[in-house]
Order: C-alpha cells, then sequence, then structure tokens
C-alpha cells in the first residue's frame, strides 16, 4: 500500500474525533488535505456545525473548498481539537513538523487548543528525531550571520530554497533547515534554539500531541500520547 493510502486511512479515522460545536484547528499538509476533504464530508453527512481554524492560507483554500467554515484564529476564544500531520514522530511521541513551511502558525494553533491529534502514516514513526531536517523559521534581517553560527554550532543548516531564491514562509520569513541526523536530547536542543536571536520558531514539537493516529495497511491505531 503506498503512503498517500495510509495517510488516508489516518486521516478518516481522525475526524470521527470531531463533534457538533466544536472549534477545530485545522493542520496544514498532504494527510490534513485528506482529513479536510473527509471532514467536509462528515459535516454534511451528519449536519455538524463546527468553526475551522486554519494554519496556513493553503488550508483555508481547502477548507473553504470543502465546506468547512473558517474564522481567524485572533476571532475566537478557545479551540476545542486540532487535527496536524507530522513529519516524524519518535516513541516518546515527540515530533518534527515544518516540512511544509508552516510550523509557526501550527504551533500557535497546537498551544492553543485543548486537545491535538497527528495523523501520520506509519513510516513518519522513528525511535529517534533527526533524519527528517529540522525546519526553523527565520528572521531575514541577519539571517546569513545566523546561518554561520549554525554552522559552527555543527548543525549542518541549509536555507531552503526555490529557484534561485529563498521560500518565504506566511510571515514574510525565511527558512533553515537543520540536517542533525539524530536528536538525542530534543528538550535540550528546543531551548538552545529558543535562546537564539532571529530564530522565530523551531519545528521541533514537543510534549504537543495527545492522540497519534497511524495509518498501517491493516487500518488506523489510535495511540493516547498524554
Ligand atoms: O508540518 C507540516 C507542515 O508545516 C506538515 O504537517 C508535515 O510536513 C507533514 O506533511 P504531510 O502530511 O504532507 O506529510
Amino acid at each position: 500500500m503506498n503512503q498517500d493510502a495510509l495517510k488516508q486511512i489516518a486521516a478518516r479515522e481522525a475526524v470521527k474525533f470531531v463533534k457538533d460545536d466544536m472549534v477545530v484547528g485545522l493542520g496544514t499538509g498532504s494527510t490534513v488535505k485528506y482529513m479536510i476533504q473527509a471532514l467536509g464530508k462528515r459535516l454534511r453527512e451528519k449536519n455538524l456545525h463546527i468553526v475551522g481554524i486554519p494554519t496556513s492560507n493553503r488550508t483555508a483554500r481547502r477548507a473553504r473548498r470543502a465546506g468547512i467554515p473558517i474564522k481567524n484564529i485572533d476571532d475566537i476564544d478557545h479551540i476545542d481539537l486540532t487535527i496536524d500531520g507530522a513529519d516524524q514522530v519518535d516513541k516518546n511521541y515527540q515530533g518534527i513538523k515544518g516540512g511544509g513551511i508552516a510550523h509557526l502558525w501550527e504551533k500557535i494553533v497546537a498551544i492553543n487548543s485543548t486537545k491535538n491529534i497527528w495523523i501520520v502514516d506509519e513510516t513518519k514513526l522513528t525511535n529517534h528525531l533527526g533524519s527528517f531536517p529540522l525546519p526553523l523559521e527565520v528572521i531575514p534581517y541577519g539571517s546569513s550571520q545566523l546561518f554561520v553560527r549554525l554552522k559552527k554550532m555543527g548543525y549542518h543548516p541549509t536555507f531552503r530554497m526555490s529557484h534561485g531564491r529563498h521560500i518565504l514562509t506566511h510571515s514574510r520569513n525565511y527558512i533553515i533547515d537543520l540536517n542533525l541526523g539524530q536528536i538525542d536530547h530534543p528538550h535540550h536542543l528546543s531551548k538552545q534554539l529558543d535562546e537564539m536571536t532571529g530564530i522565530v520558531e523551531h519545528g521541533l514539537f514537543l510534549d504537543i500531541v495527545n492522540t497519534v493516529i497511524v495509518g498501517h495497511p491493516d487500518g488506523p491505531e489510535i495511540i493516547n500520547a498524554r
């Protein structure tokens, strides 16, 4: 079974957690794309009324197309549940996100949510984080100086580029990916990156997810992480 089919298995299971009147954070990425389609269908079939809080312009467009009413995060007073994808999830249910450059908005929505669900295909599970590059959203001003500092720290940074130009995030910042191989101490690294001037947000999502739904060929697995 291909990865897309596994993503769909996880995505379809996740929408069962959405109940009437909920405010639901909508993550970003290809797995979330399937979730949004399934959620739109569920709202129509069960006549549910929810409000979606998108974590990217891409997701906002997809939600509108699927018939999901959306609001801006600053126009609501709570988020009941957020459903998002992840790039890697380790055995302690810590994650790397930001492969799709949306991790700043995703983290803002996640930390303001009562409950967080991640939907992943089984290939995203790993013993240790780090084989997937860790994205940093950085302020363009001084980013080359920051890059040099990260290089000296042995973090093997690369700017994320497209056709010779910096990829811009929704907040018009740059992305630097750290090619770390293996992250032995995610909390230590998270704290270090939090303290570095110029880094707006990094893609380590620690102690955030409550439930991980994994797409396997024989069906979804629901894991209560915390
Ligand atoms: O963090 C993300 C976007 O910033 C995505 O959730 C992550 O990249 C997973 O994407 P996909 O579902 O396409 O594999």
